[in-house]
């Protein structure tokens, strides 16, 4: 499913009506697909609040279609419809035929808790700057009168290009879009204030489609991805994955790490830590794992490690090596970033912070916010400055988060399949070493971060309806893998 920006939205209307579809019929097409969902919340009396824009538009024509089924529809006007938009107006002359009673925001008193259900057509993506004065008195209205409320498009107040609040923003229990998602239904806080989200069918012009470089991940995209596994075929065949994690101080993280890699298909996985992490072969006695009986990793092991390094495909490196092994991250990134596939996480990704640090497309970095926050200084709640922020460091980045992003700065894919769950120590750590394992079989860096993410997202949203979101681990979740890819398998 492809995520649009406002201007690309507004760019495909603009299309499709340059071809002869009438912006009324496509008006139309979006108050029936309001009409249709708002009749499923079974209401005996309905509010349509709209401001004068075409999002108005959509909400005054669906309560025109819900009147004319049979429902007790009123409309209110926040602003001054003769500013409006053309279809509005026209919408409005409509409605007036249709003999709905129309109030004015600045006129009449409305009851906002005697409806059942609200429309909310004040503002779509046409949202410019910070909602205040009436728009914003009349959302504080809807949010507190206590009856359900669907917005058309997205919550008015949202922005529908960063997912932020401007100002003030309804709370919606549904939101209907058209065509497309909208960046802002995906990213918090907006994800919030959407509720459940419905994608409405419209004429669109699908031409521009296969241009548009954001993807929401469902499993139909990720289904495409599961490696291939012909029977005739041998270990080295789905690839090595080393994985060089761990510290004294954090044994935990690298079982983690290999735990995910072996269950998701790597032919082989190789744990070198320098503390004592043999506890993985108790929990999988299929890793090849060896100790290097020190505190933390030094430069020194990468010529140590040489000939471990060059027998790999994938390079896992980070979980819970902590700050002292930057020298060591260093030196292993120089020597083998040309010849290797690498997937830095956690703190390897300090080295980030040297200013003359280049990764290249080998790379994959898997940064959670706090991560993310200490080497790249302009983090915001914006799609657009990660995509930048992959194009200057030439890899694919996974930020992990509420939705978690992955991009390379050309593409950037959103999945939304997590829950809090995941927000634990060890999550990360399971998905480096999935996401290196699918690079092992050969998947491209990008690929193997979007089947990555999403199998471990999937497996615990769906053993979280057991576990609960306080109770899964991500040791669970690596022990429950092999559910999601049977699905991904059928
Ligand atoms: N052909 C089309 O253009 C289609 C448009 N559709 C609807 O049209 C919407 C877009 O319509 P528009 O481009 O007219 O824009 P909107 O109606 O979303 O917003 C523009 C209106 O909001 C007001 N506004 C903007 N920022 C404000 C702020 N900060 N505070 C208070 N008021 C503010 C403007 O004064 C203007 O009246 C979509 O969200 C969708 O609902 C749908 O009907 C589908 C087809
Ligand atoms: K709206």
């Amino acid at each position: 499913m492809k995520i649009l920006t406002s201007s690309q939205a507004k760019l495909i209307d603009k299309l499709t009506i340059e071809k002869g579809i009438a912006s009324e019929t496509l008006m139309e097409q979006a108050a029936f697909s309001v009409a249709d969902i708002a009749e499923t919340f079974e209401p005996n009396s309905i509010l349509c609040v709209v401001g004068k824009g075409n999002n108005a538009g959509d909400g005054v024509a669906a309560g025109r279609i819900l009147k004319n089924k049979g429902y007790n529809v009123e409309i209110l006007i926040v602003g001054d419809p003769t500013q409006g938009s053309p279809d509005f107006k026209k919408q409005l002359e409509i409605a007036k035929k249709f003999q709905i009673n129309i109030y004015r925001f600045d006129v009449d008193e409305i009851n906002y808790s005697q409806y059942d259900l609200i429309i909310d057509g004040l503002i779509g993506i046409g949202l410019t700057g910070e909602v205040k004065g009436e728009v914003a008195e009349a959302i504080t209205h809807i949010n507190s009168s206590g009856s359900k409320v669907l917005s058309v498009d997205v919550p008015s107040g949202i922005s529908s290009d960063t997912g932020e609040v401007l100002g003030t923003a309804v709370k919606a229990d549904q939101a209907v879009t058209f065509g497309f998602l909208k960046i802002g239904h995906l990213l918090y806080p907006a994800r919030e204030y959407c509720g459940e989200i419905k994608v409405a069918p419209l004429s669109f012009d699908n031409s521009l489609i296969n241009s548009i470089n954001r993807e929401l991940i469902l499993e139909d995209t990720v289904k495409n991805l599961l490696p291939n596994r012909p029977e005739d075929s041998y270990k080295y065949k789905f690839g090595t994955v080393l994985i060089l994690a761990g510290s004294e101080k954090y044994p935990g993280a690298p079982i983690l790490s290999a735990i995910g890699a072996q269950r998701t298909g790597a032919g082989m996985v190789k744990l070198i830590t320098p503390g004592d992490s043999s506890n993985v072969l108790a929990l999988e006695p299929s890793i090849i794992y060896r100790s290097l009986k020190k505190e933390h990793f030094e430069e020194k092991d990468v010529e140590n490690l040489k000939e471990e390094i060059e027998k790999s495909n994938v390079i896992v490196l980070g979980p819970g090596i902590t700050e002292k092994a930057k020298g060591f991250v260093t030196k292993l990134v120089d020597t083998y970033k040309d010849d290797k596939l690498f997937v830095l996480d956690a703190d390897a990704l300090s080295i980030l912070k040297e200013k003359d640090v280049k990764l290249n497309k080998n790379f994959v970095i898997t940064p959670h916010v706090g991560e993310l926050s200490k080497v790249y200084k302009n983090l915001k709640n914006d799609v657009f400055g990660l995509e930048e922020y992959a194009k200057e460091l030439r890899c694919t980045i996974v930020f992990k988060s509420s939705t978690t992003l992955i991009t390379n700065g050309e593409k950037t894919y959103f999945n939304i399949t997590g829950n809090s769950s995941l927000a634990k120590g060890g999550s990360g750590d399971l998905l480096s070493g999935v996401i290196g394992s699918y690079i092992a079989q050969g998947l491209t860096t990008l690929q193997a971060c979007i089947i990555g993410s999403y199998v471990i997202y999937k497996t615990a949203r769906d053993l979280s309806l057991e576990y609960t979101n306080y109770s899964l681990t991500p040791k669970i979740i690596a022990d429950n893998i092999y559910k999601t890819i049977q699905q991904l398998n059928s």
